[in-house]
């Protein structure tokens, strides 16, 4: 039996990239009504492995991987680069396109029916796998992510703004409901795993000790904050009403570049922000301005409003010392 085509409006997607997405569409449509069956599906929490990342496997991120890597197979794509997968995987030798995919993010989300995700980069297929991906994140020609909540959505981008489909449980089509999302830059908010606070730099320490003083503090402001733990319900948070995302490196063994993966996590939702009139950086510098070594490699990632990731650009940018003083004497960045 014919589908639906699983997008109802695709004025904004570029025609050469139409059957990728609905490849991605079409799968996601079925993960939503997987992960809202839940433990009626069986048991999509449970560990089954470890990838190559160090991360345990759940049955749901086999399951996703497996479908997202299958349906490509015919969607014009030559290189399948997952998170699930050691390397990358050719799928189809004539494919004009690679995919950079992290099948399903916020794995430790499944079982406590809190937002999750897919999220996605699409660049041109170069000579090999690894050519293909392993360059300035500022190559991707499309990025985005479906996330599974109360709504299933696509976000994605092209390059000419970033557009927001809603599934509709009816019709089962992503319906375009936002044609030019913006970054609200008025948000108090932050988003860090704060448990992580005494592994902190300096710098990161002195932007949220900052945030945490409050009325009486360097910023004259309260500050309200999240942590989701599902890097897609972050950004679709911040996408909405603004605020700040940090997972910046810690002191920890392995969390050096702290924890996201550039290739398939922080390249995509940085063309998405970045389209959106936000920024995303590493703490540092532009994302968009940087490769990744491997496949599976980390980066610290910060991303939201423009002027509170240009803030915390530039508490790194102070000498030591100066860090240092932030702790004494809180004056220097008051807005
Ligand atoms: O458990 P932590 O250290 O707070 O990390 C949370 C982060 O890990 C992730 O779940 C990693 O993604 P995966 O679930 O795809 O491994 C992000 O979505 C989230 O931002
Ligand atoms: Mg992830
Ligand atoms: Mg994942």
């Amino acid at each position: 039996m014919q589908r639906e085509n699983p997008i109802r409006d695709l004025q904004h997607i570029p025609a050469a990239l139409q059957p990728i997405l609905n490849a991605l569409c079409e799968v996601g449509i079925d993960l939503s009504r997987v992960i809202q069956r839940g433990p009626l599906g069986g048991a999509l929490g449970a560990a089954v492995g470890e990838n190559l990342g160090g991360d345990t496997q759940k049955a749901l991120d086999l399951m996703a991987d497996d479908a997202f890597c299958e349906r490509l197979k015919t969607a014009n794509v030559r290189f399948y680069a997952s998170e699930e997968q050691d390397v990358v995987a050719e799928l189809d030798p004539a494919g004009a396109y690679a995919v950079a995919i992290d099948p399903l993010d916020g794995s430790s989300n499944i079982d406590v029916n809190v937002s999750i995700g897919t999220i996605f980069s699409i660049f041109e297929a170069a000579a090999t796998g690894d050519a293909s991906v392993l360059r300035p994140a500022s190559e991707q020609i499309g990025a985005g992510y479906i996330i599974y909540g109360p709504q299933t959505m696509l976000v994605c981008t092209f390059g000419k703004g970033t557009q927001e489909y809603l599934l509709d449980p009816d019709s089962k089509q992503f319906v375009l409901v936002a044609e030019a999302v913006k970054v609200p830059d008025t948000s108090r908010e932050f988003a860090i795993n704060a448990s992580n606070y005494r592994h902190w730099s300096r710098p990161i320490r002195a932007y949220i000790d900052d945030c945490l003083a409050g009325e009486e503090g360097p910023r004259a402001s309260n500050f309200n904050m999240r942590w989701v733990a599902s890097l897609v319900a972050e950004t679709h948070r911040i996408l909405t009403r603004g605020g700040v995302f940090l997972y910046p490196g810690d002191a920890r063994k392995g969390y050096e570049r702290g924890r996201l993966r550039m290739v398939y996590e922080c390249a995509p939702i940085a063309f998405v922000i970045q389209q959106a009139g936000g920024l995303a950086t590493d703490a540092q510098d532009p994302i968009l301005g940087k490769t990744a070594e491997s496949l599976h490699a980390r980066t610290p990632f910060v991303f939201g409003s423009t002027d509170k990731v240009s803030r915390i650009a530039a508490y790194h940018d102070l000498p030591d010392e100066e860090v240092n003083a932030l702790f004494g004497n809180r004056g220097l960045f008051r807005v």
